[in-house]
């Protein structure tokens, strides 16, 4: 359904997307995943017709953003970081008024502002003018201005932006109700967010796409690199250098307790059998040792290299 092929967007001489090429199938949710300022909203607006490419080619249902944009801007629907709301308008006009501009059938505006305003739950205020409505709502509102007219694709930018949590978790529920109807792909820079509603996750970082896959793809990718804890009877000296002696240990930090001491140990793969034998060999006795998931936000270090930014 979408297909982005080499695509590079320069602002003067500020390169904003490198190289970019992914598809996206249709009815998958798929998430842009970045820090601030890694070219997601560009490549979101090129993808909704609001940038041209510098360089390459994205098509939408085998459309031409760049020489098919009329065709393009019929099959989707994109909220971009601020919606475009007119705060006089009540919800329904605006959405009435969008609809037309949309060119959804003249017959069947109120039906399809009617399925909007169900969908985006927006039935308590219907008839409030935008200007007064929660950014929460508003940002409902921004949905539903997207997919009043039921168009094929979602381009959506970080759209929970600035909610509280119980409005990220309704608008995570909002998302997930659009699975089937439409192909959706949104950016956040929230990892454990965007795992929760796409079915995949492209890695943005400085433009490039630098790691894709579900949760579980991703975290395969890091190259067996596991976190690894151990329990042991007493405090010995020199067993932390020991286990730093492992071929494949990155790290051991140690929390000694009044009765044991526990070491987390982070290895590029798994060395449990070689930890297990240090330990016994060095005369302590082990009480525990297992893998430790290894933390989403550190593969998202990981995977953007960005370690020396936290
Ligand atoms: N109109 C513009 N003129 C010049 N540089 C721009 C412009 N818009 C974006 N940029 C730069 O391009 C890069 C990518 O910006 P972009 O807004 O696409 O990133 P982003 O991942 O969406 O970030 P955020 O999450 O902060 O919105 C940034 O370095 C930004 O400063």
């Amino acid at each position: 359904m979408i297909e982005v092929n080499g695509i590079c967007k320069f602002y003067g001489q500020k390169k904003a997307v490198e190289n970019l090429s992914f598809k996206i199938s249709d009815g998958e949710i798929v998430g842009l995943l970045g820090v601030n300022g890694a070219g997601k909203s560009t490549i979101l607006k090129v993808l909704g017709c609001f940038l041209l490419p510098s360089v390459g080619e994205a098509r939408i249902g085998g459309y031409s953003v760049t020489h098919d944009s009329e065709k393009v801007r019929q099959l989707i629907g994109y909220l971009p970081d601020r919606p475009p709301l007119y705060h006089e308008m009540t919800v329904e006009a605006y959405l009435s008024f969008v609809a037309k501009l949309k060119d959804a059938p003249g017959d069947q505006i109120a039906s399809y502002v009617e399925d909007a305003i169900k969908q985006a739950n927006l039935e308590d205020v219907y008839d409030r003018q935008l200007g007064q409505l929660s950014h929460g709502y508003q940002q409902r509102v921004g949905i539903a201005q997207a997919i009043v007219h039921k168009p094929k694709v979602l381009i959506l930018d970080e759209p929970i932006n600035g909610l509280d949590p119980i409005q990220i978790a309704e608008m995570r529920d909002l998302i997930l109700s659009l699975k089937g109807k439409h192909t959706v792909i949104l950016s956040s820079h929230i990892l454990s967010e965007i795992t929760k509603t796409c079915d995949r996750i492209l890695v943005i970082d400085k433009g490039q796409l630098v790691a894709e896959g579900n949760e579980k793809e991703l975290m395969g990718n890091m190259d067996g690199a596991m976190d690894i804890a151990i329990e042991v009877d007493r405090w010995d000296d020199g067993l932390g250098d020991k286990i730093m002696g492992i071929e494949g240990v990155q790290s051991v930090t140690d929390h000694r307790q009044e009765a044991t001491t526990t070491l987390d140990i982070a290895c590029n793969l798994d060395l449990r059998g070689q930890i297990a034998k240090c330990v016994v060999e060095s005369g302590v006795q082990l009480l525990a040792l297992q893998k430790k998931q290894a933390e989403l936000e550190s593969l998202f270090f990981k995977l953007i290299n960005t370690e020396s930014r936290r």
